[in-house]
């Protein structure tokens, strides 16, 4: 049991922390923060719950909180159920009819239901939607080769600022609506990077299952340039799932972001310690000042 000198010296420390956060608290007031969390990320109830508590958070001190999900594995577990088979191609999954039915199943179904039921239960109004709700992601066909897999062409962000308005906080599933009233089923890395775009956003966060983007010694590069980015993919130590990223990342300052953050979505709270204290979190991209 701790003695009641311990116990004043975390309760003091806890007000530090908080006192401390001021400065950013203020920075972020009102600001638009695009968060995709990944399908790796969102596994067990407690890292759901802790997640949910941060997005509350977020939006009880002032930030406008958009949530853009993905969901693979929850996918492929069902594909697999269904004895559908699925392959990726650069990290896009090939996306045939009966694929398209199972993806917005799960993703506008289950996955997104989750997160918005786990967000209510912490206090927070969540509004689930995808892609498809008020033509918010227009898309085109990535690739006759992929299927239906869709890569944004059109933005139509207003809802999003009429649920800010109203203190709903929005929850997106990657699904884009096509011209011939198609159903596209768009990478959810992609999806954040664009809806962040379309908002101008103050930051992207990108939630992932590693620390953030590592340098050939395998260490976390806390601050990335264009420049490291190019190299890095160049030489093969940005690989894999992290190519999609780090690319959304770069397009996403093109598009007006203020800055990208690749982040582990696994550590307690990391969406909070990126925003509000000095240290920040996993590996943050943006223009040079
Ligand atoms: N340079 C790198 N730094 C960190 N992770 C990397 C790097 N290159 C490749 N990766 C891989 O990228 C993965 C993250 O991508 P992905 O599995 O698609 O994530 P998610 O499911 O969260 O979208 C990491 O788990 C890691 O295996
Ligand atoms: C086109 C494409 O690949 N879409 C993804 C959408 C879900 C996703 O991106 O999920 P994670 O973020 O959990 O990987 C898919 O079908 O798996």
């Amino acid at each position: 049991m701790k003695t009641q000198d311990a116990m004043n010296r975390d309760w003091i420390a806890t007000a530090r922390t908080l006192s401390q956060a001021l400065p950013y608290l203020q920075r972020y007031d009102d600001a638009i923060v695009v968060i995709k969390f990944g399908g790796h990320a969102m596994g067990s109830d407690e890292a759901m719950e802790s997640f949910a508590r941060d997005i509350v958070l977020l939006q009880q001190v002032g930030v406008n909180p958009v949530i853009v999900h993905g969901g693979g594995p929850m996918i492929n577990e069902l594909l697999a159920k269904l004895d559908i088979r699925s392959e990726f191609v650069n990290g896009k999954r090939v996306t045939d009819q009966a694929t398209v039915e199972v993806v917005e199943m799960v993703l506008s179904g289950r996955v997104n239901k989750r997160i918005v039921q786990a967000i209510n239960a912490q206090g927070g109004k969540a509004v689930g939607l995808s892609g498809k709700d008020a033509n918010l992601m227009i898309c085109e066909q990535t690739d006759p080769a992929l299927g239906f897999v869709g890569t944004p062409s059109e933005m139509n962000p207003e809802i999003l600022h009429n649920l800010f308005a109203a203190n709903k906080i929005p929850v997106i599933a990657p699904l884009g609506a096509g011209r011939n009233g198609e159903t596209f089923n768009v990478n959810g890395d992609t999806a954040a990077g664009a809806i962040a775009a379309a908002l101008k956003a103050d930051r992207l966060l990108l939630l992932t299952d590693v620390e953030g983007v590592k340098n050939a010694e395998g260490e976390v590069v806390t601050e990335l340039s264009r420049e490291q980015v190019q190299e890095l993919t160049a030489a093969g130590v940005i690989a894999g799932g992290m190519i999609p990223k780090t690319e959304t990342c770069l397009a996403a300052l093109e598009g007006g972001v203020r800055a990208a953050v690749i982040l582990d979505g696994r550590a307690p709270n990391a969406v909070l310690l990126e925003l509000f204290t000095e240290h920040g979190a996993g590996s943050i991209i943006r223009e040079p000042r």
